[in-house]
């Protein structure tokens, strides 16, 4: 058989533009699922997804559909939307030949949709327009299709108005798909090739990757070869998600599916690479495409030294499910032995942060995030360091590289000069300004990553009134003026504070940084002075005043047994500390870098 009959595609979107809410409609609409209530949104199948209302793995669901006498097998591959998982979106649309890009129509286009419509664009993907959510009192289905044709170019024959709520346009969506979407192309005679675009374990099946096929077939007991790695497997199980994994006897050229072969453990699967059949080999690997890279580190240890062992297991178990969280030792004078973590971004940070107190019940100590850096030594060497405690001294630093970004953010035009100045204060340069309708702007920046990564978000959101949206994408290190500033407690160097800044704005953070630590850090029996130093030179100095905090001191004796409760509870919140020296450091004093609020 062809693949005349096949569409493959996903859905697009800003965060809670209602992807989901339509994959839901469009499963229920070709009969993929019946018992309404078994789960609110198949496909977001994570406990802390749906939690968290987003989503973090892309799945892939396959439905029949019927027009004009004809079933088409429709696999809609879902993708997240927040900035951090961008790399998602581009895997999953690597498997896709059409995307749905879904706009809010009380919202209008968002700086995700224009980032998202770029990797559809380039990966060779036909876009059709979803205008979303027709049925709020609020929408302007006119309106953001203008904006769409604006700010994407698709044309009104391209948009099609929907509620994914009421069902209302849905079908006409889904006959969209087969008419305005192409086929996948039809390669059943050549050697079998499928690509990886996603991957999972699962305790009881081991690893689940999720392929598509593009050259012949992948067929059950197939011994098979992954052509990044050279290792072969037999396939035990192939089949696909109806939205439950189903069981089938072979995969065709052009369908999506799922492949168990009894693959160990998670890294040993590299996403994007092909499988091929071990005796007929296809000649080449289907093209890959960008691993996900870390934007931030930072470095974890155990609250007690003993429980290294069991924080290594914790991640090891927590990278079998999660391949883009990398973890490697480390070692720090003031907290002991811990691991550098790196993450996608903040949001991904908080979510492996949330699993590991969840899931593993482990007293951690956490520094502030960082990004990368890259040092150009006076031997002409180039080093990249994800910790400023890794610099090395500056007498061999030639310069300093940092990472770039180029940001786009999205806003209503009455907010644009709170959003200069925000951005202004951040070191970004305006690139462009482009108006997408009377009210809504588009501004490009070329932003250093370690201004926006940290709090920019949070900061813009309360410029706009929660209505500005921003994306970004790394361009590259350029020479920078930083330098490496040391904070000193108790007249200790502490290098799990330290932090890599401006020069230009290095004395006012430091001040404010150590400001934060003196509110943080709690009061004890003797003076603790705080200093900023760059290179032995002090910029700021601040000092906690000595005392001794009676809790018990408020509850006029009486009830020892009272008494005895706080005297826990406080040892209880000590826990989450490090002694540097004789000072008692929390954990929230190492993310005070995090909040350069006032
Ligand atoms: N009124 C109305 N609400 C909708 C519609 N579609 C989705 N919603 C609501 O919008 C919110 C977000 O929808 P989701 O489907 O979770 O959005 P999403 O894009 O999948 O979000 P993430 O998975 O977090 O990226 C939910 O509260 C939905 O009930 C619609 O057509 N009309």
């Amino acid at each position: 058989m062809g693949t005349e009959h096949i569409r493959n595609f996903s859905i697009v979107a800003h965060i809670d533009h209602g992807k989901s809410t339509l994959a839901d409609r469009m499963l229920e609409l070709t009969g993929s699922i019946t018992d309404r209530d078994r789960q609110e949104q198949m496909l977001d199948s994570m406990d802390l997804e749906r939690e968290r209302g987003i989503t973090i793995k892309a799945s892939a669901v396959t439905m029949k559909y019927e027009l004009d006498g004809k079933e088409y097998m429709l696999n809609l591959i879902d993708t997240p939307g927040h900035v951090d998982f961008h790399y998602e979106v581009s895997r999953a649309l690597a498997a896709c030949e059409g995307a749905l890009l879904v706009v809010d129509a009380s919202q209008g286009v968002e700086a995700q949709t224009v980032a998202n419509t770029y990797l559809a664009v380039e990966t060779g993907a036909e876009i059709i327009g979803v205008i979303n959510k027709i049925d709020l009192p609020a929408a302007q289905p006119q309106v953001v299709i203008e904006e769409v044709e604006h700010a994407i170019g698709l044309s009104k024959g391209e948009c099609f108005p929907i509620s994914a709520k009421s069902g209302e346009g849905v079908g006409e969506l889904l006959r969209a798909v087969i008419q305005l979407l192409p086929p996948p192309e039809d390669h059943s005679d050549e050697p079998s090739s499928a690509l990886i675009f996603d991957a999972n374990f699962n305790d009881y099946r081991g690893v689940i990757c999720y392929v598509k096929v593009v050259g012949g077939k992948l067929r059950t007991r197939q011994k098979i070869r992954l052509m990044g790695t050279g290792r072969t497997y037999v396939i035990s199980e192939i089949g696909k998600f109806a939205p439950q994994m189903t069981a089938v006897d072979e995969l065709g050229s052009g369908e999506v599916g799922y492949v168990i072969a009894n693959i160990k453990e998670l890294a040993d699967v590299t996403i994007g690479d092909t499988i091929t059949d071990d005796a007929n080999p296809a000649e080449k690997p289907l093209p890959g495409y960008q691993p996900p890279a870390q934007m931030v580190f930072s470095d974890f240890y155990p609250g007690n030294n003993t429980d290294y062992p069991k924080l290594r297991g914790a991640f090891e178990k927590l990278a079998t499910n999660d391949s883009s969280f990398t973890f490697t030792p480390q070692s720090s004078p003031a907290l002991g032995f811990g691991f550098r973590c790196g993450f996608l971004g903040l949001l991904h940070m908080e979510i492996v942060q949330e699993r590991l107190e969840r899931e593993y019940d482990i007293d951690v100590v956490q520094t502030a995030p960082t990004v990368s850096y890259e040092v150009i030594t006076k031997d002409g060497e180039t080093i990249r360091i994800d910790s400023p405690s890794m610099l090395p001294d500056p007498s061999h630093i030639e310069a300093l590289k940092e990472p770039y970004v180029r940001l786009e953010i999205i806003t209503s035009s009455d907010t644009i000069g709170g959003i200069m100045t925000l951005a202004e204060g951040k070191r970004c340069q305006l690139i462009k300004t482009d108006y997408l309708s009377k009210t809504r702007v588009l501004l490009e920046y070329k932003a250093p990553l370690a201004e926006i990564v940290y709090d920019f978000y949070d900061l813009l959101k309360g410029i706009s009134h929660g209505y500005a949206t921003m994306d970004y994408e790394l361009i590259g290190f350029e020479k920078s003026n930083l330098a490496k500033v040391d904070i000193l407690v108790n007249k200790k160097a502490v290098d799990a504070l330290s932090v890599i800044l401006h020069r230009s704005n290095a004395e006012v953070r430091g001040r404010k940084l150590l400001q934060k630590l003196r509110k943080a850090i709690p009061k004890h029996q003797f003076e603790i002075p705080l200093q900023a130093a760059i290179g032995g030179k002090i910029i700021a100095r601040e000092t906690i005043k000595a005392y001794r905090k009676d809790v018990t001191s408020k509850l006029y004796g009486g009830d020892v047994s009272r008494k005895m409760k706080v005297l826990k509870k406080q040892k209880e919140g000590k826990k989450r500390m490090k002694s540097i020296g004789s000072v008692q450091i929390p954990q929230e004093a190492f993310m005070s870098i995090l909040d350069t609020s006032d």
